[in-house]
């Protein structure tokens, strides 16, 4: 990993690098924060972070405040960018900003033109962890959290790999993208018309399925404009009623879909994986 900028941030690090991904066949960047615990040599447990929509690596890394309580809890968090970047990399031919460039939906893609680079599911399962925690002393605990889109990865990916992740948490998570403009556009381009071919990719469908228990914290903001028609919490609060799924989903009032109600709640959060991270 090639380090692009270093900032010193709550007596820890932010770093920036950039490095090759074979999965995704192109240059991909990365930011992480290492807390003090990390420079004091100590091997710290990692929380994944997994932006939305139209993101890359530095929304979540200059927008939510997360450094400080990471500091305090000894974690270091992995940021991630949302897709595949540069020359040769599909894009939506309107460049629309729900396909393509920023919004890789944390799936492989099976159909052209998206299949020779939008691998973000096994980027972000597999070859990011293997790259970063060798290569900064980090883990082998780890949490997943994310936003919107972000959300939906997070979520779809500790469900499918519970052995992964101590814990799992969202903001605003794109519940079912079988039941959601936004989620039926992306895995139709990426994945084909093939429904059957989605469920592992949608929260929702993977509890009805039964999917193990692990601990899960949702929190949704009741003034997001995109609760009813994208987001459609309901769908997981009965999903997990009916299955006896254990999660705890809380709607905060007034809050919408912005970092500023990310930043109100990434504290507890965090907490809530250093919690488990700790348990181990
Ligand atoms: N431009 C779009 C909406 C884009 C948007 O709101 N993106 C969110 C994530 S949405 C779900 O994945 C985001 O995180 N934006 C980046 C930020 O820094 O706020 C529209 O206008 O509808």
């Amino acid at each position: 990993m090639k380090q692009l900028s270093s900032n010193r941030c709550f007596g820890g690090l932010q770093n920036q690098y950039e490095h090759a991904s074979g999965v995704l066949n192109c240059t991909m960047q990365v930011s992480v924060y290492l807390p003090p615990a990390a420079l004091q040599g100590n091997v710290v447990p990692v929380v994944y972070w997994l932006s939305g929509l139209t993101c890359t690596d530095q929304n979540f890394t200059t927008k939510a405040g997360a450094q400080r309580v990471a500091a305090e809890l000894g974690v270091a968090l992995v940021m991630p960018d949302t897709s595949p970047r540069g020359v040769g990399v599909a894009d939506a031919p309107d460049a629309a900003y729900d396909l393509g460039l920023g919004a890789g939906f944390y799936v492989d893609a099976t159909q052209g033109p998206w299949n020779s680079h939008y691998r973000m599911y096994s980027y972000t399962v597999d070859e990011l962890p293997a790259l970063v925690e060798s290569a900064l002393n980090l883990g082998p605990r780890r949490a997943i959290c994310g936003h919107s889109m972000g959300g939906h990865g997070a979520l779809t990916i500790a469900l499918r790999n519970p052995s992964r992740y101590v814990s799992v948490s969202a903001f605003s998570p794109i519940v079912a993208p079988s039941q959601c403009p936004w989620g039926e556009k992306a895995l139709t381009a990426y994945l084909g018309n093939d429904r059957s071919a989605w469920t592992v990719h949608d929260t929702v469908a993977l509890i009805e399925a039964g999917a193990a228990q692990l601990p899960m914290l949702v929190d949704q903001g009741t003034a997001d404009n995109f609760l009813e028609g994208q987001l459609k919490t309901p769908l997981l609060e009965r999903v997990c009623k009916r299955k006896g799924y254990a999660a705890t989903i809380r709607y905060q009032d007034g809050y919408d879909h912005s970092y500023y109600f990310i930043s109100t709640f990434i504290e507890e959060h965090l907490r809530f994986h250093a919690q488990h991270l700790n348990a181990l």
